[in-house]
């Protein structure tokens, strides 16, 4: 009987199963996690199979290994045999008491703690047992001298290597059981290496879940975790049910309510002054909402209806706020809203970044494999170094994992675009579309593109014309977050031009300051902070030559920000430099190039400003922001220029 591997290939399930599954995966499979030899000998062991005690005696001669973690429910059991140990077990039977006592059930799965020992019987012994597959549970006794003999309850769980196991449901409900399975997974995953990269994520997911449940908390603090969820339960529940016990309607005349689909109005119950009631129930309340005419009717309803759940509510959502906020510092996090936000965030935008550029535009002309992994944070001051790192395009000819997903990839991304280019030319052809797209000249070998061609600007525009936009927004809501005065100012502005109306394109040509505000943030932080320029023959440029073939860099990001053109205030946000416009600005030099310059300049440059506007006036229009305190900041550059750690902000509304 041998048991080398035991592979997981994916991990999904049910909490009773999940225990000892994975206990099963340890004993069986990973012997090296725990191995420790030469303890105590076991003096014989009894063998139960379910339905019936059935003796098996197992040689003397097995050993006891050090499980990594403590199982609180064991202990007891276990102490008095570590106390009639060796010398050598005696300091670890101590160091273990103390564990228990100081860390108040703490699971903390460290291999150099030496918790409780269990039995690594040889392939003889398990053989002599005759173990059934699946669960066996077995009686063993030992001797000790102080003791005498000691009986100890067990299992051990029998897969074949190649089985697929599957846990499902574990969820990370908080019971002794789930303390187990969250050790086991816990110590288990630094040597999880093996199982496949969608089992290693449920892991972690399923560790984070475990961990936001506080299972890696003090037994106390977990307690406090508990009693603050079941009371944040208890008031969500009266929350909802004052809300849904309102049973308070307004009065409208038939006039008051014009324009209401006369079923609607036949169906309302009447006062008896013979107006119409209202009752702040959905079913009332949406109607009037989308369907009426008059402002002021809906902000009257809307109004009420916020306030539903009477005095009580605003009393018991304080309590919530607090009680949420308690249980987000309990569980290390800053806030709730970085709790409750957590799991539905990338780690770092370089991941959001990386997973992008692999599934949206097969990056693999443009991305070597150094540049998706590079992390450090150049700003301005490292940026050199990226530039350094960036260049190295011969590694994304190597066929290593990541540049043969890429290739597989775009592939893919040309495969879908080619299906959309055939359905159009078959219109085309059908005559039951317009001609007068890319695919127009396809034929005229003198102006056309080919469909190669085609599929190429695709990407391109999919590429060039996304993240810029975006990043330039993430920016722009950071900087004014650390600036509120310019937040201020472009708000005043914005609601001078537009009110809460909605926005129309003539106001946006309007908008100077958020205009300025917009040129300052893409002086400071360009989306693509540099340009790239082949050299294709030998040229010469004042007293510099340029080889044909070399590649020039542009370093906007560091044009941008150089204090000789600039000033003293270069690297500070200060948009009034914008003010008379940007030629003003730049005293007629081209130092301000944030959609680049010349023949390829951006095309999407009006259409990406106009974007911009319109979202900022929106948010402006409805919320003030401000950053969070988790907010780090970390200009990295990795195609576009973002925050690595993401942008957390904190938007209330108007
Ligand atoms: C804030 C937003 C944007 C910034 C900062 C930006 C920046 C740039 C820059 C610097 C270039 C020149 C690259 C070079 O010279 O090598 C460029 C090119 C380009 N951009 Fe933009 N861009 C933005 C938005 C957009 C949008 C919204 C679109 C499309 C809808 C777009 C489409 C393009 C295209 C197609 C090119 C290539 C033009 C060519 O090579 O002839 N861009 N962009």
């Amino acid at each position: 009987m041998k048991f080398k591997t035991c592979k997981v290939d994916s991990l999904i399930g049910n909490v009773d199963a999940a225990a000892p599954i994975v206990l099963g995966l340890l004993s069986l499979g990973k012997e090296q996690i725990l191995e420790l030899k030469g303890m105590i000998a076991i003096d014989q062991v009894e063998k139960t199979l379910e339905g019936g005690p059935s003796k098996a005696i197992v040689a003397s001669g097995g050993s006891w290994r050090l499980w990594p973690f403590r199982r609180s429910r064991a202990i007891p059991s276990i102490q008095p045999v570590i106390n009639n140990t060796t010398q050598s077990d005696a300091e670890n039977a101590s160091e273990m008491t103390a564990g228990i006592d100081g860390n108040n059930n703490v699971c903390k799965p460290k291999l150099t703690k030496k918790k409780v020992r269990v039995i690594t019987p040889r392939s003889e012994q398990l053989a002599s047992l005759n173990l059934k597959e699946g669960r066996n549970t077995i009686t063993f006794t030992f001797s000790t001298a102080m003791l005498g003999e000691q009986q100890v309850d067990a299992r051990i769980y029998l897969w074949k290597w190649n089985t697929r196991i599957v846990i499902s449901d574990v969820d990370g409900t908080i019971t002794n059981q789930c303390e187990d399975v969250y050790c086991v997974v816990k110590a288990f995953v630094p040597r999880g290496e093996w199982i496949s990269p969608e089992a290693n994520r449920y892991v972690q997911c399923l560790i984070r879940d475990f961990e936001r449940n506080g299972l890696n908390l003090t037994s106390t603090k977990r307690e406090e975790v508990q009693r603050l969820r079941a009371h944040i339960d208890d008031l969500s529940v009266l929350y909802i049910k004052n809300m849904s016990d309102e049973s308070t309607f307004l009065l409208f005349s038939e006039t008051e309510l014009t324009g209401l689909p006369p079923e609607l109005l036949q169906s309302l119950d009447k006062a008896k002054n013979g107006r119409f009631k209202v009752y702040l129930r959905s079913h009332h309340v949406i109607p009037v909402l989308e369907i009426h005419k008059i402002g002021t009717i809906r902000k009257i309803v809307a109004v009420a209806y916020g306030k539903r759940g009477g005095e009580a509510n605003p009393s018991v959502l304080k309590s919530l706020i607090q009680l949420r906020h308690k249980l987000a510092r309990l569980l290390s996090y800053s806030n709730y809203a970085d709790y409750a936000v957590a799991p539905r965030m990338a780690k770092s935008s370089s991941k959001v970044r990386c997973s992008m550029a692999v599934h949206a535009y097969g990056w693999s002309r443009l991305v070597t494999n150094r540049c998706i992994h590079n992390r450090e944070d150049i700003g301005v001051n490292g940026y050199l170094q990226m530039l350094s790192s960036i260049v190295l395009v011969k590694e994304r000819f190597l066929p290593t994992k990541t540049n043969r997903r890429m290739k597989q990839i775009s592939k893919e991304v040309y495969a879908l675009l080619r299906g959309i280019i055939n359905k159009r030319e078959e219109a085309m052809k059908a005559g039951e579309t317009a001609n007068s797209d890319l695919l127009e000249h396809q034929n005229n070998k003198k102006i056309g593109m080919s469909v190669k061609d085609v599929i190429e600007e695709c990407k391109l525009f999919y590429l060039a014309g996304q993240e810029t936009t975006s990043v330039l927004l993430v920016w722009t809501m950071v900087l004014l977050s650390e600036h509120p005065n310019w937040q201020a100012r472009a708000r005043e502005e914005v609601l001078q031009v537009f009110g809460n109306k909605k926005l129309e394109a003539d106001g946006l040509n309007h908008l100077k300051i958020v205009t300025m505000i917009f040129h300052e943030v893409l002086r400071l932080y360009p989306p693509v902070a540099m340009l790239i320029r082949a050299v294709y023959k030998d040229t010469q440029v004042g007293d510099m030559y340029f080889p044909a073939g070399v590649q020039v860099t542009l370093p906007t990001i560091l044009v941008h920000h150089d204090h000789e053109i600039w000033g003293n205030d270069a690297k500070e946000f200060n948009p009034e430099r914008f003010a008379e416009g940007v030629l003003k600005a730049t005293k007629n030099q081209v130092s301000f190039f944030p959609f680049g310059w010349g023949p390829r300049v951006c095309i999407g440059q009006n259409f990406a400003m106009m974007e911009a506007k319109i979202a900022l006036a929106m948010i402006l229009q409805h919320f003030s922001f401000e950053l969070s305190p988790s907010y780090a900041h970390a200009p990295f550059s990795i195609l576009t220029m973002q925050p690595q750690y993401g942008a957390q902000l904190i938007l209330r509304g108007l």
